[in-house]
């Protein structure tokens, strides 16, 4: 085979619930993880080294050096199966650069599917998930789609079932937040407000909404403990929540680190109308519809 592509979505977390911070730098978490159909495509081609182009809206922030997700995860792959092997990456990018919503985690998943295939290697799922987890905390939700309870640094999954399609505008914001720093702040307000830091609890009445497929009860229990966090570092993200809620979103959330605010619809005509809205009234630049739950990384 000397060309695969796959096709790897984005992700916003219904409930982010964050723990003590560990001595490791990480969180313990709840996260719950669910997939919505922007997309970014990862196709590998038959090389004699490890290379990559980023195509697309956000291409210009995104680095090609070694630092780049898909080319540390072609790596890393590579080195699992204890051979060198080569592959050019291409990456057309649609999903947000440091928005929130595991872009550079889906380019990894993405280039892990891709180059399994293009090597011949035949690695099962599960080894691609032990790989996924080193390259970062979100990548294996990137690989497996739907919507999962990720606990530990949200790299161990349970997949939850979900009884329909939940309809959300995502609202994009001019430049990135580091996921680091967000989290760094979070510490900060919590150490500043002298409060104990709660073990990470999964909400039940958000999983039955989601088990049930209701939006409006999903709408209501949306949360995310990085939200305050996000909303120090960028104020200007309260009135976007706000305007959001105002043009009838069942429930809007800072999604996972941030910036990007995501709005629960009632169905995708309205997530259509609150998308309009939130740019005619300059609430958003850009504000883009989509549906979850969607597959995780797959070959096209
Ligand atoms: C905010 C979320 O996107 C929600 O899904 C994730 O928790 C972040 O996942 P990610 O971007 O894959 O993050 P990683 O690359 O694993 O870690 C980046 C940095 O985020 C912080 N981090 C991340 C995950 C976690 N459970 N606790 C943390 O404190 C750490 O400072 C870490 O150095
Ligand atoms: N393939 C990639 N796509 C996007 N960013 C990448 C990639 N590889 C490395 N990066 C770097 O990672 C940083 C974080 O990008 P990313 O888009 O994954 O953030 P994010 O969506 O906020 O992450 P998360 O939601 O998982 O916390 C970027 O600023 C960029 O420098």
């Amino acid at each position: 085979m000397s060309s695969v592509t796959v096709r790897v979505p984005a992700k916003v977390n219904v409930q982010l619930s964050v723990g003590p911070l560990r001595e490791d730098g990480y969180h313990d978490l709840v996260n719950v993880f669910h997939a919505v159909s922007i997309f970014d495509e990862v196709v590998a081609k038959e090389s004699e080294s490890i290379t990559v182009v980023v195509n697309g809206k956000w291409s210009d922030q995104v680095p090609t050096d070694d630092s780049n997700l898909a080319i540390r995860a072609a790596r890393a792959l590579a080195k699992h199966a204890g051979r060198t092997y080569g592959a050019d990456l291409i990456i057309q990018k649609d999903i947000p650069v440091a928005g929130g919503m595991a872009g550079g985690s889906a380019d990894a998943a993405g280039a892990l599917v891709a180059c399994n295939e293009l090597w011949g290697l035949g690695l099962p799922f599960e080894d691609l998930m032990e790989i996924a987890g080193d390259l970062g905390s979100d990548v294996p939700f990137s690989l497996l789609g739907g919507t999962a309870v990720g606990t530990g640094r949200g790299e161990q999954l349970s997949e939850l079932p979900t009884g329909g399609t939940f309809h959300w505008v995502f609202a994009l914001a001019d430049g990135g937040l580091s996921t680091a720093s967000v989290y760094a702040e979070c510490d900060r307000l919590r150490a500043a407000s002298g409060a104990e830091v709660p073990w990470p609890q999964l909400d039940d009445s958000l999983m039955e909404a989601l088990g049930t497929g209701d939006a409006y009860s999903l709408g209501a229990h949306l949360s995310n403990d990085l939200q305050p966090a996000a909303l120090s570092l960028r104020p200007e993200l309260g009135p976007t929540l706000e305007a959001g809620r105002q043009h009838g979103a069942l429930g809007a959330i800072v999604s996972g680190s941030g910036p990007t605010c995501a709005f629960l619809a009632i169905d995708a005509l309205h997530a259509r109308d609150l998308a309009h809205s939130l740019t005619s009234t300059g609430a958003a630049h850009t504000a883009v519809a989509a549906h979850g739950p969607v597959q995780g990384a797959t070959l096209a």
